[in-house]
Order: C-alpha cells, then sequence, then structure tokens
C-alpha cells in the first residue's frame, strides 16, 4: 500500500524475521545513499523491540557491507536513569546492536545520564545544534529543524511514539528539539524526548510493529475507520517517506 501524497508506505511482512529480513536491507540502502550523498548517515533509535528488529544488520552480509564508519547513533526518547540500568534504551542498543557493530564511539549520542530530566533534555539540544553547526547533521529548510537521515521507531499499544503520549501536552511542544516529561504513564516516570517538529523534519522514517499487543492501534492508526482522537503515531509525517513494517499479526485487525 503506497500513498503518494503523505509519502506512506505500508509493508506487510508474514512473520517478524520477514520484517527484520526487509528492514535491515532498508536501512543498508539509506545508509549507502545518505554516506555518498552526505558523507554521514544519522540515524535515530528508539527503545522497545525496535532492537531486535534490526538485528540482521549485526549478521553477513551487512555486518561487513554497511560503511559503519559513516553513522552517528541518536535517541529518540530515553530515560532518565543511568545507563548500565535495564530501563535504559541506550543500554538496549548497545548489548542488542551497537556493540556488534563498528560504530566510531565518538559518534554514538548518548543522553547524559549524570543530568537531571530537564538538565538532560537541554543537554541533548546543546549537542545537536553543535552537529548543525558543524555539518555533521542537515538542518530542514522546510521547518529550521534538524534533519535526520532517517528514524528507527517502535509504537506502544496506546500509539505512543518516542516519549510522546496520547492526551500529553507535550504533543503540542513546538519550539524545543528535546524535551523532558516527569509523568509519563510508562514507567520509568522520568525521560528526555525528541519532539514532533523535529521527528517529523527528519527524511525517513521506519515505524515496526510486529506481533499482538499493538493490533488494535494499528488500526486505529491505519484502517479505513476514522480515528476521533489522533493517536501520537498518526502524527508522525517525515519529509521523505513513512514506511511501516508490519507483520501479519501486528496488521491482523487491517485485513478484516
Ligand atoms: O517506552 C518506550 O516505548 C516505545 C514503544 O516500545 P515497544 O516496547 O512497544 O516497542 C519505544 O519506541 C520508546 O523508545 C520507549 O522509550
Amino acid at each position: 500500500m503506497a500513498d503518494q501524497n503523505n509519502k506512506k508506505v505500508v509493508k506487510v511482512y508474514d512473520t517478524e524475521q520477514d520484517v527484520a529480513v526487509s528492514l535491515a536491507k532498508y536501512v543498508a540502502d539509506l545508509s549507502a545513499k545518505f554516506a555518498k550523498e552526505r558523507g554521514s548517515f544519522t540515524v535515530v533509535l528508539s527503545g522497545g523491540y525496535l532492537i531486535d528488529n534490526i538485528r540482521k544488520l549485526t549478521e553477513p552480509p551487512y555486518v561487513d557491507s554497511v560503511e559503519w564508519s559513516k553513522w552517528h547513533v541518536f535517541w529518540v526518547d530515553e530515560r532518565v536513569v543511568p545507563r548500565n540500568h535495564v530501563d535504559s534504551n541506550y543500554k538496549l542498543a548497545f548489548d542488542g546492536f551497537l556493540s556488534k557493530v563498528p560504530i566510531p564511539a565518538g559518534q554514538v549520542y548518548a543522553i547524559n545520564d549524570a543530568l537531571s530530566a530537564e538538565g538532560a533534555a537541554e543537554d541533548y539540544q546543546t549537542v545537536l545544534k553543535h552537529l548543525v553547526d558543524t555539518g555533521v547533521l542537515a538542518k530542514s529548510s522546510v521547518t529550521g529543524f534538524p534533519k535526520f537521515d532517517l528514524m528507527l521507531l517502535g509504537m506502544g499499544p496506546d500509539g505512543h511514539v518516542a516519549s510522546l503520549f496520547p492526551g500529553h501536552p507535550l504533543l503540542k511542544e513546538n519550539v524545543k528539539w528535546v524535551t523532558h516529561i516527569m509523568d509519563s504513564p510508562k514507567l520509568p516516570p522520568q525521560r528526555i524526548t525528541f519532539t514532533f517538529p523535529v521527528i517529523n523534519s527528519s527524511a525517513y522514517i521506519a515505524m515496526v510493529v510486529c506481533g499482538p499487543g499493538e493490533v488494535d492501534a494499528v488500526y486505529k492508526a491505519l484502517g479505513k475507520t476514522a480515528n476521533p482522537e489522533l493517536l501520537p503515531v498518526q502524527r508522525v509525517t517525515p519529509e521523505e517517506e513513512l514506511r511501516w513494517f508490519l507483520d501479519k499479526v501486528a496488521a491482523s485487525k487491517l485485513q478484516e
């Protein structure tokens, strides 16, 4: 299914394994494109099971063929916990992905875990501004916000993306690049998160959803019945392409 108007593509695969295979090729192709065009590839990770979905990148042929030296890695959100804590999105990504591929350590931009939620959000925004100033990170000519090459996102059962939850005032933040939340409905409560203007200024977004947990949210987001109150995931509109990677289970209500 492809929608040319809002650059949305929905791909449904038989199994989660097929999603992982296709997602690895998609990421590797974009890595090659941006490495050639810009000399670097800026990639944003989320937490959750997305990290498991990108496992094929750590295996042949990709582990040997991707230009890992061009990668710059960021997080769309992070929990305010030490980096070695079981709830840390950095730890999840390090254990499942970053420790298995040769991305230079200086190009992995973890959120500062020694600061408060507010301080860590401000600090991360400062890091991003410096990278825009030095040309590592592109800037959107449309919005003026940083333009990441690719965001790899998951979605929660309530339709949340990053740490942007349904009905929360942070959905309306339109000035800050990075902000903080002290009352996340999903634990842990203190987090930092990219804002929608930053998410929507990115070039490409892969939205990866597999398994039974998000069947209803996928249906609300992509089904034929109009959803009166937009889920956070329905506000995601990157500049080039939003591509959904679903397995048959996650898409089961769409096919009814
Ligand atoms: O709390 C979070 O949840 C979302 C979705 O996670 P999942 O386990 O349902 O895949 C995740 O994308 C976000 O980064 C994380 O902090």
